[in-house]
């Protein structure tokens, strides 16, 4: 699903690189969790799979592309096959719930039969059956972040990549938000996520990638947060 083929990734005009000779995989349907101190490489790793950038050298396979050639103009079939969640949430302002999923679908070009269809459906996955017409900034954090992931995965994409997701919520609601990411990633979806959450990641025993100074330190299958 994803390959990082010796990946070193420069930003313009730094001398030192923010990834360096990165090589994985990740295969369909497996749950990583990306640790690291601030500044290790974690949203660079992120935002490469999301072609924000290309890589300075090297190769990185997503869903059967290498992002190091592909088109610009083939970007924005890939990244409807990825969703993407975020520590601040990021939904419309003045939009109720269920506009903020169906736009994912709107800007995508389906049909309104099929979006009048499948939005209550995710509602309901992430638990917020009910709540459609409430606007996004009346709910409490946990539910904004139900709403991003709702709209994340309403077009049932093959990665969903988290960079945070639990970062401003309490830790009982960051626990129900890992109870849904876990419940996606049940779907056959791969699910990466970048977090600092050291309780999280102890208690989900999923694959653990540390990154320190832009380089992978461990790869561990059902790891721990910390070094043991
Ligand atoms: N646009 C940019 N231009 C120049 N340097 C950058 C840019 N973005 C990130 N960097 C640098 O690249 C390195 C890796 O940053 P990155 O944001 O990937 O780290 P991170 O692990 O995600 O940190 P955090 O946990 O704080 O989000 C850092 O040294 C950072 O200063």
């Amino acid at each position: 699903m994803i390959k990082f083929e010796d990946v070193t990734k420069f930003y313009p005009g730094q001398e030192t690189a923010a990834l360096r000779n990165i090589n994985l995989e990740i295969d369909k349907g497996e749950f990583v969790f990306l640790v690291g101190q601030s500044g290790s490489g974690k949203s660079t790793f992120l935002r490469l799979i999301l072609r924000e950038y290309r890589p300075t050298k090297g190769n990185l396979y997503v869903a059967g592309k290498n992002l190091a050639t592909l088109n610009q103009w083939k970007v924005p079939q890939l990244r409807r096959q990825m969703g993407m969640v975020f520590q601040d949430f990021r939904l419309l302002p003045g939009k109720t719930v269920y506009e903020n999923v169906a736009f994912a679908l709107q800007v995508i070009g389906k049909p309104n039969k099929l979006i009048r269809r499948i939005v209550p459906e995710t509602l309901e996955l992430v638990g917020l059956a009910g709540k459609g017409d409430r606007l996004g900034e009346e709910l409490s954090g946990g539910e904004q972040q139900r709403v991003a992931i709702a709209r994340a995965f309403v077009n049932r994409p093959k990665i969903l990549i988290a960079d945070e997701p639990t970062g401003n919520l309490d830790p009982e609601t960051s626990v129900g938000i890992m109870k849904l990411l876990d419940r996606i990633n049940r779907t056959e979806t791969t699910v990466i996520m970048a977090t600092h959450d050291a309780s999280i990641v102890d208690q989900m025993r999923r694959r653990v990638l540390e990154l320190r100074n832009g380089e992978l330190v461990r790869d561990q299958s059902k790891g721990i947060y910390g070094t043991a």
